[in-house]
């Protein structure tokens, strides 16, 4: 007999591991389980024996029901999903939450079975289904684009599945009401498709997907052709019928408000990575970097210092917070959340003073700009209006004020130095001032500033070319991701104004970039889809 115990760093961080019994006989298997230890079956998440080439899961402990382990999936040479790693509780409502072209419906279409995992297992209820084709997986898909049958009606439409599973006509005919009651649509049997409002075909499309009693419903932006007043009912009717049919819902969608309402957890993603997994109140306020913060409601990211513990300065003031264990004089985003910051008449408990800019009524709250007398700009949310052109005071209590690591303080490249005067990154050869002690020919790292990267209108009037992404507004700059044409990304940090997308020149001038050795420590690199 062969005991195999495996585990990966990212399900044992979950405290859920998975033990693999090798060659036991049937004998032996009755004798061994009493022996094994209690503690291991609280944490184990299930215990599989193999018997030959059999393998049969025993026991399954924890409410995990889909497994992603290790997912990747390359469309070519392009990663769209790079190293995926969630596990989703029976009965959870989980959405996954990200920009468009993050590879949110990929992930949907690889649990559902439409396609295949370049690398990685994915497992339902503990059986390793990375292979099993969608029909034999136990779940159902609602599309954003309704796909009904235009030529049946409504009851037809739901009843199809069943059909082909040649129930028995009363069966159907309860299984059909039943879950049209759910949807709410009890009436409308016998309508055509085509004469339902969007909203009305959508429950058409969710009572066709939940008639087959799947574990697990997957629904990809299943609102987003609906407009803003329909999409908010249909929000509150699908977290009532998640309540109701108590099965796991694994919802995509790029709305962030959306997610926030629904979700009993979001799974936040950029570029084909996993950036925060949690509960909505937990992404909203402890984001775990700038992207998030950035994603999820309305923040004011700024640069900061963390000075020592619960010292942090940003935006030209030192303040009090909580945070701890970031070291002395370490570059950190600060992000303050606009309700948690305090307007009021310019007096000595002001942090910062400033003149308010614009102020908008959003229906139940004030939302004000100020620009602070040291140049920094912060949205601020207030019951109380103040107007533009008005002096004011501003202050943000310590716990209000969220500390994060940076990821990255510079672009760091891996490049060759060609000689003493160039170097090659990101297949282009530049220009850059005397090199000494590093052999022409040998690898390099070469580091420049965010500030050093120069943006041209033009794309011939750079270096390099790419696409502009993910701008962050930093409070007095804007800090941007560009996408270049080649394998990495570049960041920068400017004055001007970009849009998403713009496509652009990339110049570096030659004293702005920094040669060295390969540095012993792993420094993050520019690989796309790190976040920002
Ligand atoms: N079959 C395919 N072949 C090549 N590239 C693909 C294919 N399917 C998706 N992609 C690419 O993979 C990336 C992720 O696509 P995906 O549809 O998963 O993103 P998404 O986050 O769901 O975006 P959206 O919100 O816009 O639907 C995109 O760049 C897309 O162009």
């Amino acid at each position: 007999m062969q005991l195999i115990f495996f585990k990966d760093n990212n399900v044992f961080r979950n405290k859920i591991f998975r033990c693999i019994i090798y060659d036991v006989s049937p004998l032996s298997y009755s004798r061994f389980i009493p022996y094994l230890c209690p503690a291991f079956f609280e944490k184990a998440e299930f215990v599989q024996f193999v018997f030959g080439l059999n393998l049969i899961t025993l026991m399954q402990k924890s409410d995990c029901i889909i497994g992603v382990e290790h997912v990747s999936k390359f469309f070519g040479d392009k990663a769209v999903l790079n190293d995926v790693n969630l596990s989703v509780r029976k009965g959870e409502f989980v959405t996954i939450l990200g920009p468009s072209g993050c590879g949110k419906t990929t992930l949907l279409r690889l649990i559902a079975g439409f396609q295949t995992a370049s690398e990685g297992i994915i497992t339902i209820g503990g059986r390793d289904i990375t292979q099993t084709p969608p029909h034999q997986r136990p779940v159902n898909t609602v599309f954003q684009k309704y796909a009904l049958f235009p030529h049946l009606n409504v009851y037809n439409n739901i009843a199809f599945g069943l059909k082909l599973k040649k129930m028995p006509e009363a069966t159907i005919g309860k299984k059909v009401k039943q879950a049209l009651r759910m949807v709410g649509m009890t009436d409308y049997e016998d309508r055509d498709v085509d004469s339902l409002s969007g909203g009305q075909q959508q429950r058409v499309a969710i009572a066709r997907a939940i008639v087959n009693e799947p574990e697990v419903l997957l629904l990809d932006e299943p609102l987003a052709a609906l407009d803003l007043k329909m999409r908010r009912d249909m929000q509150m009717e699908l977290k009532e019928m998640h309540q109701k049919l108590g099965i796991t819902f694994i919802y995509v969608t790029h709305d962030q408000e959306e997610a926030l309402t629904l979700s009993d957890t979001i799974v936040v993603m950029s570029e084909g990575r996993i950036q925060q997994i949690g509960t909505p109140t937990d992404i909203y306020n402890e984001p775990i970097n700038s992207f998030v913060a950035d994603f999820i409601g309305e923040s004011n990211i700024l640069n900061g210092l963390m000075l020592q513990d619960k010292s942090v300065s940003f935006a030209g003031h030192e303040f009090e917070c909580v945070d701890k264990g970031f070291g002395v004089n370490t570059p950190v985003d600060v992000v303050l959340r606009p309700e948690d910051i305090y307007i009021f008449e310019p007096s000595a408990a002001a942090q910062l003073t400033g003149t308010v800019t614009s102020c908008i009524f959003k229906g139940v709250h004030y939302e004000m700009m100020v620009q602070t007398n040291e140049g920094y700009e912060f949205m601020v949310q207030d019951y109380h209006s103040f107007e533009a052109g008005r002096e004011v005071g501003l202050l943000v209590k310590p716990f209000d004020i969220h500390v994060m690591k940076k990821e990255r303080t510079c672009n760091t490249f891996s490049g060759r130095l060609i000689d003493e005067q160039h170097v090659e990154f990101l297949g282009y050869t530049f220009e850059c001032t005397e090199v000494q002690g590093i052999e022409p020919g040998s690898d390099v790292q070469v580091e420049i500033d965010f500030q050093n990267v120069i943006l041209e209108d033009n794309e011939e009037d750079g270096h390099l070319t790419g696409e502009v992404k993910f701008i962050l507004y930093k409070g007095n700059h804007y800090h941007l991701t560009v996408f270049t044409d080649w394998d990495e990304d570049i960041f920068v940090d400017t004055n001007d104004v970009w849009d998403d997308g713009d496509r652009v020149g990339i110049t570096i001038a030659p004293q702005n970039i920094r040669v060295t050795k390969p540095s012993a420590i792993v420094e993050p690199t520019n690989k796309k889809g790190s976040a920002q």
